[in-house]
């Protein structure tokens, strides 16, 4: 069964290229990160301690998380409450960065990904979707893009949503987080050895497409 892995730094563009390729092509999506992102929220809504890796393996174990098709917007149910909007938010995205350091929450949600394999194929963007999950994927994709790009990227994004952020505050989040999921111990971010790398600093979303799309052409 086809899988083509898109893996990335934040705001690299993973999951807006990962969508638009999914779509063209027809075949299913899989955001991983909001699998980690759920497994934080529901955390929270637990007031569970970040620092105590048991309780987050316990956790990960009972959080029912699904994936809606709504209105052409993707939504996420974490134990059956639409928790899409706060799963987007930097402090989601920090929590889901550190929990995925913890090597059990990882392996805990290593088959609900693969179960996202289904025919006529499957477009996965995260950090370890071409090295731990689909390694035999047949078409890999690194994406990156200069540091002050993407926390200008997600600058944009937050302030087109009403939300107060600072372009330096973003800057030092998005550093913390790439250093957070490089340096970890099981499955850092790190492309695949047979991934090929697309920097997208100034290239626009289309060109970015059109590219990933060639590289799958026969
Ligand atoms: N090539 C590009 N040029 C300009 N803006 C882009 C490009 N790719 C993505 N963007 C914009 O950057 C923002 C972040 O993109 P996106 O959410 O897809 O990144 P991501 O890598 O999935 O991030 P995260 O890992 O934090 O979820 C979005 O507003 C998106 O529209
Ligand atoms: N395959 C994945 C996907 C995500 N993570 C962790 C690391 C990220 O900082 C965090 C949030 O991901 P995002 O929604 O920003 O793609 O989740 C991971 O370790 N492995």
């Amino acid at each position: 069964m086809p899988v083509l892995t898109i893996d990335g730094p934040s705001g690299s563009g993973k999951g807006t290229i990962s969508r638009l390729v999914a779509r063209r092509l027809e075949w299913h999506y899989l955001d991983s990160g909001a699998l980690y992102r759920a497994i934080g929220v529901a955390a929270g809504w637990g007031d569970i301690d970040l620092g105590d890796p048991a309780a987050l393996v316990r956790c990960t174990f009972d959080t029912r998380i699904d994936f809606r098709e709504h209105d052409g917007d993707l939504r996420v149910l974490v134990n059956g409450t639409d928790a899409t909007d706060e799963l987007r938010t930097e402090t989601a995205g920090a929590a889901a960065s550190a929990i995925a350091a913890i090597p059990e929450v990882r392996a805990a949600l290593k088959d609900r990904q693969r179960a996202f394999r289904r025919l006529p194929g499957l477009v996965a963007d995260g950090r370890d979707m071409g090295t731990v999950i689909f390694p035999d994927a047949a078409h890999k994709v690194f994406l990156t893009a200069s540091a002050e790009e993407r926390a200008e990227r997600r600058y944009k994004q937050l302030n087109d949503k009403g939300v107060s952020v600072t372009f330096a505050g973003l800057l030092r989040e998005i550093l913390a987080r790439d250093a957070r999921d490089a340096s970890r111990a099981v499955a850092p971010l790190r492309p695949a050895e047979d991934a090929v790398t697309i920097d997208t600093t100034g290239v626009a979303i289309d060109e970015v497409v059109t590219r990933v799309l060639g590289l799958m052409a026969p």
